[in-house]
């Protein structure tokens, strides 16, 4: 059947050094049996040790991708990831309500693990009175749900009430992570549109090769929404995939190390 592979859109930044953004996005995407195609809306020159410059495409350049995506494939779920500056994020609003490419996995990409600003400060409100409204699902880490409730998480209930504060903004679903947290267990808090909420966990693993986590975890909710599962399920899936990518660590580079995108096979094998 023509167009009929599930199909996965992101729309973010490039990393050169191949563990985040765009690169992360393919690699999980790819991983969890999904066509992925990618908008760029930024370059960045960067590896696992930081980020060093970056560029955000002129938006000709990004209606341009838009249009030769939607023209040819048939998207059927699609994240953001890093979107630069505010003109950026005004443009991928602009087409994502001008195209239908599904369920939309907002993450509310700010600062890298390095500590590089890969969202302009200006561009915060217009992320969250512009795009945030249009998130099927949000997956705000703890300082980026801090930024956009202005609220100071410090623990679980806190956590929860900052759920709460994002979705009166807008967004449908939201997903709390609780990777920069320091207990035993990663938890990350659910709020579901229809008022259901829990937590998913995953142990912790003691290691500095954490570069990519949210970007992974982002681009397999959206893997799995391409492929038919509804939010809920969506995001367990993800979240067993993201934590088997960091459990079963690859030794690349000198600083924040990527993830282990091969580590979705090993799951297979031990289900079969
Ligand atoms: N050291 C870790 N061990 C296990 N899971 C982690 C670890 N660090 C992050 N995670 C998980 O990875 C996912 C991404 O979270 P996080 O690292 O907070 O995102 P971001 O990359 O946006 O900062 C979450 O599910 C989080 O719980
Ligand atoms: C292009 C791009 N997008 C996203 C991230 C965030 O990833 P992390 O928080 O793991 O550094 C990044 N470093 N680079």
């Amino acid at each position: 059947m023509v167009n009929d592979f599930p199909q996965a859109l992101t729309i973010a930044g490039t990393d050169s050094g191949g563990g985040a953004g765009v690169m992360a996005d393919i690699k999980t995407m790819q991983e969890n049996h999904v066509f992925a195609a990618a908008v760029v809306v930024a370059v960045t020159a960067q590896n696992t040790i930081g980020v060093t410059d970056f560029m955000a495409m002129p938006t000709k350049l990004i209606d341009e991708q838009f249009q030769a995506v939607a023209e040819d494939l048939k998207i059927r779920a699609v994240k953001t990831g890093m979107l630069a500056d505010s003109q950026s994020v005004k443009t991928v609003v602009a087409n994502l309500q001008k195209y239908d490419f599904g369920p939309l996995t907002v993450d509310p990409v700010m600062i890298a693990k390095g500590g590089a600003r890969l969202l302009a400060e200006d561009a915060i409100a217009t992320v969250r009175d512009e795009l945030l409204p249009l998130a099927t699902i949000l997956t705000p880490n703890l300082p980026e749900a801090e930024v956009l409730t202005e609220m100071h998480i410090r623990d679980e209930a806190t956590m929860q009430l900052a759920g709460h504060r994002l979705q009166e903004l807008g967004a449908k679903n939201v997903i709390v992570k609780g990777g920069h947290e320091t207990s035993d267990t990663a938890n990350d808090f659910v709020l579901l549109e229809n008022g259901e909420s829990f937590w998913v966990s995953a142990p912790r693993v003691e290691t500095n090769r954490t570069h990519g986590t949210g970007d992974t975890l982002s681009s397999a909710i959206t893997a799995e929404l391409a492929k038919g599962a509804d939010v809920k399920t969506a995001i367990q899936r993800a979240k067993r995939y993201v934590s088997a990518t960091i459990a079963n660590g690859i030794e690349v580079g000198h600083g924040h190390g990527p993830l282990n995108h091969w580590a979705g096979r090993q799951l297979k094998e031990e289900d079969d």
